[in-house]
């Protein structure tokens, strides 16, 4: 479905991602993970055709992203981000309805009526309390629902997500996370998601990549790439990783005051030009 092989990006001279190969299946969940300015979201623009690559390939479908059209490319992905709406004016309503634009003519016409689609979104998100009251009346977290019901009246193949959670108490990430996944087993989507949050990224992710320096640090399974030592030398932080008692996926408990050996950030310029390979 995704082949990524050896991304490279600079900005303004700074070596922000290099040499990242990987792939995705059809029907996968990819986590991306990694410290802030590791070059996630960076790595997230480049998949989804925002950003192109200095050196590199990028194929979907085994075809190059950089010759899909516009329009065909936005029937194909939808990407969900943080703060992704615009915030005045439209209605619940219009919003999603904005999602078919992909399957739209020049006069804004669509061939098949998508009002059943939108109703479904509209009671599978638990919209309909606000369905017509415009954005900038919503929380945040209401938005990012709204948002994500957008995405979803795209039907798109792939997923892909920029921290989807951000604004969301629990209740509402289990309930953003759960209608992911119910998504991807119905319609065999291929989500690919950067998530801060490392013990839900190993609740939901088939393999987590976790990127360090603009580099892969590890890529495999959530039990894989959770691994106490890793996460010391990459997050600077000494978590215990234990395994949940119900799922049996990996999860880190935090530990206060705990820093690795030699403990402390270091995010120069020059340690990033710099930074030592991981083995993949
Ligand atoms: N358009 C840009 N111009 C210059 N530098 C950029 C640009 N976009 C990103 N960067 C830099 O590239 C690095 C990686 O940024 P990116 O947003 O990909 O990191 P991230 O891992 O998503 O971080 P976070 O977890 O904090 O969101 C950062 O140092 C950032 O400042």
């Amino acid at each position: 479905m995704i082949e990524v092989k050896g991304l490279s990006k600079s900005f303004e001279g700074r070596r922000v991602l290099d040499g990242i190969s990987f792939s995705v299946a059809r029907g996968e969940t990819l986590g991306i993970i990694g410290p802030n300015g590791s070059g996630k979201s960076t790595l997230l623009k480049l998949v989804s055709g925002v950003e192109t690559p200095d050196a590199g390939d990028i194929r979907l479908d085994g075809k190059p992203i950089a010759s899909y059209a516009r329009k065909e490319l936005a029937r194909w992905l939808a990407v969900l981000q943080q703060d992704a709406l615009p915030p005045v004016g439209f209605t619940v309503r219009e919003v999603l309805e904005m999602g078919r634009f992909p399957f739209q003519n020049w006069l804004g016409e669509e061939p098949a009526d998508s009002a059943a689609l939108i109703d479904g979104i509209v009671e599978k998100l638990r919209l309909a309390p606000f369905a017509s009251r415009t954005l900038e009346h919503l929380s945040g977290g209401e938005r990012q629902r709204v948002a994500l019901g957008k995405v979803m009246a795209q039907q798109p193949r792939l997923l892909l997500l920029d921290e989807p959670t951000t604004y969301l108490d629990i209740g509402y990430q289990m309930q953003m996370m759960d209608t992911v996944r119910k998504w991807q087993q119905d319609e065999r989507l291929t989500v690919v998601a950067v998530l801060h949050d490392l013990n839900l990224a190993a609740q939901y992710c088939d393999r987590l990549l976790l990127v360090h320096r603009g580099r892969i640090a590890k890529l495999g399974t959530p039990w894989e790439v959770l691994e106490r030592g890793l996460i010391a030398e990459v997050y600077e932080t000494e978590p215990i990783v234990t395994a949940h008692p119900v799922t049996g996926a990996p999860q880190l408990l935090l530990q206060p005051g705990s820093y690795p050996s030699g403990g402390g950030r270091e995010d120069s310029d020059e340690d990033r030009q710099t930074a030592g390979t991981f083995t993949v």
